[in-house]
């Protein structure tokens, strides 16, 4: 399994199975996606901006709204294997991606594994355990999110430097050099992670200093 960060802008999901792995994976997919759920009952859970349509998947009624949708990916998450091996093969068979929440004989998991996520916008860190152990993922993904706190935050300020010295006219190895020590900074990471007031002026300054050190005066005044 290798991981790819896949851009659902403008494509369509469809789940089926409206339990709560259903509503996890609709949630997941509708925050991108036109995202439709099928299934006769609906857990009373939160499904985000998906669409449910009280409906058994046979056969018939899959065929339709895989033509109807012409999903990029299909999520086959009912409590039956052999609706959900049905759910497969209807989606294979119209070219959209699988992805099963229960075991499917040999090839374990079909096309893609939905991993633990960690979100702090724009940055996400994904772990797989390759469908073996979802509670170490889970766990994993806990850890990981501690450890990377202030990450988004990061990913903003140094999109925005990597633009300023672009524009500034800093060439590609001072820049590299300067961002690389920027996302090194134990200051830079514990004034992006303190939420108090003086924190911004706190990041302006070490980044200024860096900057200073790193880069050739003749770009920096
Ligand atoms: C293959 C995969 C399917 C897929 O891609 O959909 C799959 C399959 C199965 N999960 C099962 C059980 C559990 N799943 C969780 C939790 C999560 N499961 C997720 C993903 C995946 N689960 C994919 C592989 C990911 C990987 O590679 O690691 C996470 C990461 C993402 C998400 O679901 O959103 C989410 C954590 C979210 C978070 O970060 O919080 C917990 C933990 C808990 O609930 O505390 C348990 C109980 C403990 C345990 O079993 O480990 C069972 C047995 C069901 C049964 O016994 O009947 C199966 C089916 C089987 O194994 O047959
Ligand atoms: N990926 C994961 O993290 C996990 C996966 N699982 C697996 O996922 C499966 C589903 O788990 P839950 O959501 O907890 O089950 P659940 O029992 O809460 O939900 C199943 C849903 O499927 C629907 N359904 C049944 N037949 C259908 C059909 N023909 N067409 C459409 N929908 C149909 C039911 O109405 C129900 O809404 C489990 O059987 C298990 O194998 C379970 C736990 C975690």
């Amino acid at each position: 399994m290798i991981p790819l960060a896949f851009d659902f802008t403008d494509e369509s999901v469809l789940v089926v199975g409206g339990g709560t792995v259903g509503a996890r994976r609709a949630r997941r997919f509708a925050r991108e996606a036109r995202t439709v759920v099928l299934s006769p009952a609906f857990a009373a859970a939160d499904f985000g901006d998906a669409e449910l349509v009280r409906a058994r998947a046979d056969r018939e009624t899959l065929d339709a709204w895989l033509s109807r949708l012409d999903p990029a990916l299909v999520v086959a998450a009912t409590d039956d294997g052999g609706t959900n091996e049905t759910v497969a093969a209807a989606a294979r068979s119209a070219g959209a991606l699988v992805n099963r929440a229960d075991h499917a004989g040999e090839r374990a998991f079909d096309d893609v594994t939905v991993p633990a996520t960690v979100r702090d916008d724009p940055v996400t860190i994904a772990v797989s355990t390759g469908g073996t152990s979802p509670a170490l993922a889970k766990r994993l993904r806990e850890r990981i999110g501690e450890a990377v706190d202030g990450a988004g935050a990061m990913a903003d300020l140094t999109a925005g430097l990597r633009a300023d010295l672009e524009a500034a006219g800093v060439p590609p190895e001072e820049r590299r050099d300067a961002l690389r020590a920027v996302v090194r900074s134990e200051p830079v990471w514990k004034a992006l992670r303190s939420a108090d007031t003086k924190s911004d002026q706190a990041v302006d300054d070490a980044v200024r200093r860096i900057v200073t050190d790193v880069v050739d005066t003749e770009y920096t005044t």
